[in-house]
């Protein structure tokens, strides 16, 4: 079956059967989910198999930044793992991400996507400048796009605020996945750099993440399907 919403629920829990019992709660025709460093921590490989059970295509969400042999290796036994996407962070640099996609392409029949990590929506131009990064967060976006394209990337982790940009410059097939969703009114929380899944479809957005705004909800699987239904995805 293949999930037609856009959207990705992050599973952020500390345990494997506080995620297990969200997932449940959700449904693969309704949303994909992400697998992120606090519950891949505690739960291991072991949380892949559960939601692949259920049917989730997975986006394991460990922004991988090592040496390009440590990196590539990691994403191999990722996408052995079976999962839908895996990412890496593009500031690792060229040889890091070539390493990894070229670890991938040498797995027969893998379909996972590659994805690198731009800039992190929970950061502002002062957050960038403290790093000693003095580029405005669309203009470091950006650029490590084009290098996460040019090095053998599926697409790129970014704010859907860049979306449109990235979209134009290069190209409708690189895919966009964007964190900082928040629909109109909810919690921003530690996100600098968001938008409303609308508007965020509307600037060229292929997939978004939501954690908070459903995993928090009163009722996660309405707060979905709201979303589904102003996006205009059947359920
Ligand atoms: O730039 C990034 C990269 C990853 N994330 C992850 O997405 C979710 C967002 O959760 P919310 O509760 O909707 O804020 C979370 O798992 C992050 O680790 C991101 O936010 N920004």
């Amino acid at each position: 079956m293949t999930c037609q919403s856009p959207i990705v629920v992050a599973l952020d829990y500390p345990t494997i059967e506080q995620a297990t019992a969200m997932a449940k709660r959700l449904d693969p025709a309704l949303c994909r989910v992400k697998v992120g460093k606090e519950l891949f921590t505690k739960a291991g490989p072991a949380i892949l198999e559960e939601l692949h059970k259920l049917d989730f295509d997975v986006f394991l969400d460990l922004k991988f930044h090592d040496i390009p042999n440590t990196v590539a290796n990691a994403v191999s036994v990722a996408a052995k793992e079976g999962v839908w996407m895996v990412n890496v962070h593009a500031s690792g640099g060229r040889r890091m991400m070539e390493a990894s996609a070229n670890a991938l392409a040498q797995i027969h029949d893998h379909n996972t996507l590659l994805i690198a990590v731009t800039v992190l929506t929970s950061m502002d131009e002062t957050d960038l400048s403290e790093i000693g990064i003095d580029l405005s967060p669309r203009d470091h976006v950006m650029r490590l796009a084009k290098l996460a394209q040019s090095s053998g990337m599926d697409g790129v982790v970014c704010s859907a605020q860049e979306s449109q940009m990235l979209s134009e410059t290069l190209g409708k097939d690189f895919v966009l996945v964007t964190p900082g969703i928040r629909p109109a009114g909810a919690d921003q929380g530690d996100q600098k750099r968001i938008m409303t899944p609308s508007e965020a479809m509307q600037a060229g957005s292929h997939y978004l993440v939501m954690g908070r705004p459903i995993t928090q909800a009163a009722d996660p699987i309405a707060v979905l399907t709201q979303v589904n239904n102003e996006l205009g995805v059947a359920g």
